[in-house]
Order: structure tokens, then C-alpha cells, then sequence
């Protein structure tokens, strides 16, 4: 059963002019280095392969951790349900592009990896972007793994799983710790980016067929956002609050949680706050509305029908009924809500990246001018007062 099975199930393709390729990349053989999946530019390719969408059982042993299911049964469900999607994009695929890209760092939700937001990562890939999207070892992903520095006969790799929050203990000093961490590794995913465009040869532990050194010159690193979903969208926040570097952000339907106070008026950068119909609550929006200003641009949009998972990529991968069963489908059509949402936030890229590309025709979505949009939020804050 490939990846368009009897229902034509898959994750969508990008809509831009460019073909997608996509490689791995890990820095070194500890949990302290970067780890994330590249997606690019490249050339058109009749007959190279796709990469899979999960790509080795243990990432489905630690989504049971995290769904608090038995590993053994599940394993055998995920892979009868999601064991043959593969990802719209060509493996290792020579990078090509005839000008400098703009870039982005996409942070995972908790409980996700890497691979789990390609039909966002790969449309910002076809119109034009380089994206890396980090796997963090926070203890907040699914699954993770690095290399021992053992001998090459030994090697194995170290899986690291999800840590869930013990009996009794509180919530926030985890996640707090668990923000800057991730903060910390977007800014060093996007130094290892900085280095590789400069031509550095870098090493990459994973034996991967991709030239890195086709990247040479590539980046346009004046023009750099970062993006997350959820426990990411609050890593956004943390990152453009240490790194200037990162000019705007985009948060996707992001938990507030982890933040303190203290970071919201020290963060100076535009950012756009994309948010489900179902997930949010007036606490959290709140604490987005803190971030309001007269002088930066804070802009915030809802899609309507949608729920949480409508931006990772399971949303296209379950009929309807399991879908909206398993809370991993809204109301709306996932490719029209993925559309509004990555039209949305090619806009607010070209605004405040200054890019001069066509992004600009969907500049009334960054104001929820659409039949599918409400400006700001759906929930109602009095609860809040309380
Ligand atoms: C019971 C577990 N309990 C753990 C704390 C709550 C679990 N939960 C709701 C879920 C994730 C759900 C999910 C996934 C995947 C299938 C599958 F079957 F398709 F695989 C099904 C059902 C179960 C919807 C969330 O945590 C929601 N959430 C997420 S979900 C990000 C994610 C995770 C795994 C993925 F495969 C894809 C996306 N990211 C966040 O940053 C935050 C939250 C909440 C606050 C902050």
C-alpha cells in the first residue's frame, strides 16, 4: 500500500515553483548537539526516493509512551496506519536555487520529532526556503536518538524518550527548563547553518548522500524566522527573546505554559500567532496578549474548524471518521486550513523578512479577512478576569 492509498490519503505537496528535497543532519554523537531534518530547494527529480514519514519504529514506541498506550499493540497500529506515508520531498536531492534562501528553524510540539510537520516544512521549501526542523532531546520529543562515540563496529544509537511528567510533580520548571533548552537548540541548529553556508566543511554523523557543500552561499541569513507548533510555539517566543538574529517568528497554535512573565517585554521581533478554533483557552490568550504592542507588529489569527493537530501532519493521514475520533482532524478540510495557515504566514514572512516575492496577495489573511478566519480569537477572555 503506498503512500496514496485507497482513499488517497498523504501528506500534500507544496504548491511553489520549486521542488523539495530533504536530508538529515546531526551534528556529533551527543544529545547536546543539533539534530534536525533539512528541507530545501532542489532540482526536479523523475526517480529519487521519498523519505518515510516516520522513520524507524522506536519514534512509535515513544508516541505510545507519550499516548500512555502499550508499546507492543500500538507499534502494530501506528505501523498499520502510518508505517508506509512517505514525505513530499526527494531524499538527499541536489540542492538548487537561483537565489539566496530566506530561512527557518521549526520546533516540534511535545510528544512529536522532527518529520511530523513536512507539509508545512515542504511548502515553505517549494516557495523558496531552507528549513530545518530540529529534533529536540529535551526529553519533550516522542523519540530521539545520538550516537555513542564507540568504535565503528559497536556503533548504536542512544534513544532518548518522552519524559512525562511525574505523580505529584508541577508542571511548569519542567517545561521551563524544557523552553530554554529548546531555545538554545535553534540557535544552535542555526549556527551549524551559518557555518555550512559559509563553506566550513561541517560533519554530519548520519551517512547521509547529500553534498553539504552545494549549501555554500545559499542562505540569505539576514532574512531568518523561526516557527514552532505548541510547546514550539512557546520555544518561538523563547528564541526570538536570546537570538536577534531571528527577525520575526510564527506561532502555531502555541502553549504558553513554559514561558516567564519576565520574557515578554524583552522580545522585540514581530510575531504572528496562528491559533486553532479548539485548543486554546483564555489563560493562554491572555498570556499571547501580553505580548501586544503599539510598536511591534503582534498579529493573531484563528482558523475555523480546526483543533490542535490540524497543523502536524496526521491531520491528512486518517480517514474521517478515525480522524475526527482521535481528535486529529476539525471540521474544516486539513489541506484547505494547512493552505490558509502556510498562505498566512508566507505574508507575514515577506512583510517582515522583506522578501520580494508575490506573498503579499495573501496579506488580508494575516488580519483574518476570510470566511474560513476570525481576527484574533475565537475564546472569550472575561473568564480570564476572574
Ligand atoms: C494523553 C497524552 N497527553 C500527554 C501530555 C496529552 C496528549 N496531547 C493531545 C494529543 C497528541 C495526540 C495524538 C497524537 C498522535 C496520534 C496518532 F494516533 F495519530 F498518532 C493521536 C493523538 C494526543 C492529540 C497533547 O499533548 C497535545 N499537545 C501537543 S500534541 C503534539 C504532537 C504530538 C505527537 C504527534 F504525533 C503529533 C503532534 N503538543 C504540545 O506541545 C502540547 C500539547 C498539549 C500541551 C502542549
Amino acid at each position: 500500500m503506498g503512500s496514496s492509498c485507497s482513499n488517497n490519503l498523504g501528506i500534500p505537496p507544496g504548491n511553489g515553483p520549486n521542488a523539495v528535497g530533504c536530508t538529515d543532519f546531526m551534528m556529533d554523537h551527543t544529545a547536546e548537539g543539533t539534530f534536525f531534518r533539512l528541507y530545501y530547494p532542489c532540482q526536479e527529480m523523475e526517480s529519487a526516493e521519498k523519505p518515510d514519514w516516520v522513520p524507524c519504529k522506536e519514534y512509535f514506541n515513544g508516541l505510545a509512551d507519550f499516548m500512555k498506550m502499550n508499546r507492543a499493540l500500538s507499534e502494530r497500529i501506528f505501523n498499520y496506519l502510518f508505517g508506509s506515508f512517505k514525505i513530499p520531498a526527494y531524499l538527499d536531492a541536489p540542492f538548487k536555487s537561483n537565489e539566496k534562501c530566506p530561512v527557518i528553524i521549526f520546533s516540534h510540539g511535545l510528544g512529536a520529532f522532527r518529520t511530523l510537520y513536512s507539509a508545512i516544512c515542504a511548502e515553505m521549501a517549494s516557495q523558496g526556503f531552507i528549513v530545518a526542523s530540529v529534533e529536540h532531546r529535551d526529553q519533550s520529543a516522542s523519540a530521539t536518538y545520538y550516537f555513542c562515540d564507540k568504535p565503528e563496529s559497536e556503533r548504536s544509537n542512544e534513544w532518548m524518550y518522552y519524559r512525562a511528567l511525574r505523580h505529584g510533580e508541577s508542571e511548569f520548571p519542567l517545561r521551563n527548563k524544557q523552553v530554554k533548552q529548546r531555545a538554545d537548540e535553534c540557535i544552535l541548529a542555526l549556527d551549524k547553518l551559518t557555518e555550512i553556508n559559509s563553506g566550513i566543511s561541517v560533519q554530519n554523523v548520519l551517512e547521509t548522500q547529500f553534498d553539504w557543500s552545494t549549501l555554500k552561499n545559499s542562505m540569505d541569513l539576514c532574512r531568518i524566522a523561526v516557527m514552532g507548533h505548541s510547546f514550539g510555539g512557546a520555544t518561538v517566543i523563547e528564541a526570538l527573546c536570546k537570538e536577534v538574529k531571528f527577525k520575526c517568528g510564527v506561532a502555531l497554535d502555541s502553549w504558553m505554559t513554559p514561558l516567564d512573565d519576565e520574557i515578554f517585554p524583552r522580545v522585540k521581533q514581530p510575531i504572528f500567532f496562528i491559533n486553532s478554533e479548539k485548543f486554546q483557552w483564555a489563560g493562554n490568550i491572555s498570556r499571547m496578549k501580553k505580548l501586544d504592542s503599539a510598536v511591534i507588529q503582534r498579529k493573531m489569527i484563528t482558523i475555523r474548524g480546526t483543533v490542535h493537530q490540524s497543523f502536524p501532519d496526521f491531520t491528512f493521514l486518517t480517514g474521517n471518521w478515525i480522524g475526527k475520533l482521535m481528535k486529529l482532524k476539525g471540521e474544516i478540510d486539513p489541506e484547505l486550513a494547512i493552505d490558509l495557515c502556510n498562505n498566512a504566514t508566507l505574508a507575514f514572512l515577506q512583510r517582515h523578512l522583506g522578501l520580494e516575492k508575490n506573498f503579499n496577495q495573501w496579506d488580508p489573511l494575516i488580519d483574518g479577512e476570510d470566511e474560513n478566519l476570525i481576527p484574533g480569537t475565537n475564546v472569550n477572555l472575561l473568564q480570564s478576569a476572574i
